[in-house]
């Protein structure tokens, strides 16, 4: 896979936890949104982008798309199950899912990067091949062009 596939495929795998997400926290009558812990996330992509050379600013506003993406799904899910339940066992949230979330989302800074070192700023070219990543059911068309548009604004600081 050449360089921007393998990093859609990282965002791709990032957004494939959230039904997961989602079933351990319906398992435990726990709210689907966490400001708290949002905040936790933003801050390390903060840190995470910095360290990397990426515009702080843009970083942060790529992550918080992920998030409003992420909850997204997550409703989507609670609502199915509503009326058929889930008969599978989620990963535990805190001692698994959110470790490798924070590890995904560096790993995300890590390849952009990279990315953006060797050929510039993610741009209209790769959209195509970007909504054909994301694979992860309950992504919206407009979910996708969020991502998108938050993602090709992000430049080297
Ligand atoms: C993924 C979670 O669900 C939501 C989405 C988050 C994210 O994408 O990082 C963080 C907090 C929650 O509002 C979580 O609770 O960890």
């Amino acid at each position: 896979a050449s360089q921007a596939e393998s990093l859609f495929n990282t965002i791709n795998e990032r957004l494939s936890y959230m039904e997961d997400v989602a079933l351990f926290k319906a398992n435990n009558h726990l709210p689907i949104e966490d400001v708290e812990r949002e905040k936790v996330v933003v801050k390390k992509a903060i840190d995470s982008a910095a360290n990397h050379g990426l515009s702080p600013q843009q970083t942060k506003a790529f992550f918080q798309a992920q998030i409003a993406v992420a909850k997204a799904i997550q409703y989507r899910h609670r609502a199915d199950w509503l009326s058929q339940p889930a008969s599978n066992q989620p990963r535990d949230l805190h001692q698994v899912i959110r470790p490798e979330l924070l590890t995904l989302g560096n790993q995300i800074n890590v390849e952009l990067a990279a990315y953006i070192e060797q050929n510039g700023k993610i741009s209209a070219k790769q959209e195509d091949m970007f909504k054909q990543s994301i694979t992860v059911k309950y992504v919206s068309e407009s979910d996708k062009e969020l991502l998108f548009n938050a993602l090709k604004k992000i430049e080297l600081k």
